[in-house]
Order: C-alpha cells, then structure tokens, then sequence
C-alpha cells in the first residue's frame, strides 16, 4: 500500500496488547503495495503486520480470513490471522477493521529464475489443491460486472481507440464466459504478481495479499500468473511460461478445455488490471506513501496477446 491511516505507536500498542503478542519494539509503516495500510510491528514474540482495510468492510473480509487460515492449516506459507481470547481474528482500530498476522520470510524477487517461475508454478497448484474443501463462497470481486462498471467510469479518460479495444475486449469475455464456468473453479488468489511472493532462495517463503481473491476459474490465477511472473520485454518468455506450466502440471494438470481456454484467459487478466490501473490512476485516494501503477503496460499486454501488438 501506502499509509492511508497513520497509527501512532502508543495506537499500535494499545491494539496488541489483548492479543498476547508480548510488549511491542517497532511499528514502521510499508511503503509498498495499494490497497490498504499495512504496519510491520515487531513484539516480545515476534514479527508480525498490522493491516488496516480502508476500503474492505468487516462483512467482506471473513472469506479472505478464513481462506488464509484453510490454507495454512494445510502447510501453504501463507499468513496465519492471529485470533484473541475468544477466537476472533478480524479486530477494529481506529473504527476501521484489521487484522495481525505472522511477517513471513523472504524477499520479492523482480526478475525471476526459470527455476522460481517452476517454483511459483508448484506452489500456486498447492494453493488449488489445499484449497479445494474451502466452504466460504464468493464470487471473483474483479469479475465481468466490476469490469463493466469500472469500463464505464474510465470511458472519460481513454481515447477511441482505446474505447474502442475496452468494448471489443468486454464482448469477447462474455461470449467465453460459459465455457469459462465450465472449467475447474475454486478460491483464487486472484493477484499473485511477484510483489505477492516472497522467497528463501529458490524456494516460496510467502504468499499474501489475498484481498482479491474470489471463487473463479482456477486457470483465471494461472492467466495472471503468466501475465506477470513470464512477461519479458515482449507478450511472453516462452522458457518462463514452460517452467511455470511444468511447476504446475507437477501438482495438478490441466485439463484439454483449460489449455485451449488460457489466452482467453490471459486476455481475461490483462483487461482485469488495465482496468483496476486505470481506476486507481484517475481517482487516486489520500495516502502518506503511494505509488500508483502504469495502466499502460496491461493495455500494451492485452493488444499483445490479442495479436494487435
Ligand atoms: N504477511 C506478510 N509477511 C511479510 N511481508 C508482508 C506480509 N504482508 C504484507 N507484507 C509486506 O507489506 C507490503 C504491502 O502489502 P500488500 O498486501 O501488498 O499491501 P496492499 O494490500 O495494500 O496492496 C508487501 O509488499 C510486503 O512487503
Ligand atoms: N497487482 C496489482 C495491484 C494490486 O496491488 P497489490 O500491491 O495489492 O498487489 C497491479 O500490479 O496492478
């Protein structure tokens, strides 16, 4: 994010302090990321972050709680909210909801190896299948009617020709949307770009971030994998792409219909983030630290795999 709410340390401390996570040391505000405001908060037991959700509400945010809790519980490396005394893990500061969870290890990698790209392939399909009993349910939040709303509203900002590539991407989605339900479905992550991951070494360490995720097409995480962990300076890096698919396949394979499915589907999540980048470029929110994203990329992205690059 950004630190949309400044918390002081005596705020911070008071917010621990029914939680038994020991005496705090720090709290330093994260810089990075766009959604919400995220504090790293170090205690008597450890190193953990403080997020603050400034545009989730308490009732939207149990699906994502609790997948993060399925998942761990299964081994995924994934942040594990922490609960008080009466089992609770969504909490309220400063009259906005929140959450603590374990820091993970590691660090973000920009510019991966074949070897972390079949590693993130690997790990993304044992997020799939872990996730598989998930019960909770609810639709991809960045889903065809957030797309139409969200095309509408930056209609203002984009030239015809733009419009013009907005509404023929739009068109060719909905006709592929039934034999997109048809494929396998269940929780997504949603936006497991490489700023989501962190390794140790060659290996994950961490996935977080889960505030986009939704019931969809299991190939829609694939698709934006792709779009983001094999992009080179071209539509895609062919070796990147395979070792990604083969990390995959090592845990769960992709069925005939998913691969004739994944271009539409990388289409799919090019349009998704030209147009939550568009949306955040042009009403951006008050924030002490920001830093917004290029739309520009996912529309070069999308003309790209569209053939039109
Ligand atoms: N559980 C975690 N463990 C380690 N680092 C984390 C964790 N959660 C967030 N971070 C760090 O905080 C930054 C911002 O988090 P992020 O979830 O991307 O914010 P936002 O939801 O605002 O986009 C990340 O880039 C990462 O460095
Ligand atoms: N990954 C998205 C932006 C979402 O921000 P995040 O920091 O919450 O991952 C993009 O690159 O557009």
């Amino acid at each position: 994010m950004a630190v949309y709410t400044a918390l002081s340390k005596g705020e911070i401390a008071a917010f621990i302090r029914p939680l038994d996570l020991g005496t705090l040391h720090s709290a330093l505000g994260v810089a990075s990321g766009i959604e919400n405001t995220n504090y790293f908060v170090d205690t008597a037991t450890g190193c953990y972050v403080l997020t603050l959700f400034e545009r989730l509400t308490a009732d939207e945010l149990p699906f994502y709680l609790h997948l993060m809790k399925h998942l761990a519980a299964r081994g995924i490396p994934v942040p594990d909210p922490v609960a008080d005394d009466a089992g609770e893990i969504l909490h309220e500061i400063n009259g906005k909801p929140a959450v603590i969870v374990n820091r993970l290890p590691g660090q973000s990698v920009m510019s991966p190896s074949l070897v972390q790209c079949r590693a993130v392939g690997e790990m993304l399909a044992r997020m799939h299948v872990a996730g598989n009993d998930y019960s909770r349910h609810q639709p991809n939040p960045r889903g065809l009617d957030w797309w139409r709303a969200t095309a509408t509203a930056a209609r203002a900002f984009l030239s015809p020709d733009q419009q013009s590539l907005l509404a023929s991407e739009i068109a060719f989605q909905e006709q592929i949307a039934l034999s997109a339900a048809r494929i396998p479905q269940g929780p997504v992550h949603g936006d497991l770009f490489r700023d989501n991951v962190l390794f140790e070494g060659e290996q994950v360490s961490g996935v977080f971030d889960f505030y986009f995720a939704g019931i969809d097409a299991l190939l829609f995480d694939i698709a934006v994998c792709l779009n983001d962990w094999c992009v080179g300076s071209g539509e895609h890096d062919g070796a990147r792409v395979d070792a990604f698919l083969h990390g995959y396949e090592a845990v769960r394979r992709l069925g005939a219909a998913e691969r004739s499915l994944l271009p539409a589907m990388r289409r799919m999540g090019a349009l998704r983030f030209w147009l939550s980048r568009l949306s955040d470029l042009h009403r951006p929110r008050e924030a002490a630290l920001l830093n917004a994203h290029d739309p520009t990329h996912f529309e070069r992205l999308l003309r790209a795999i569209r053939g039109e690059g």
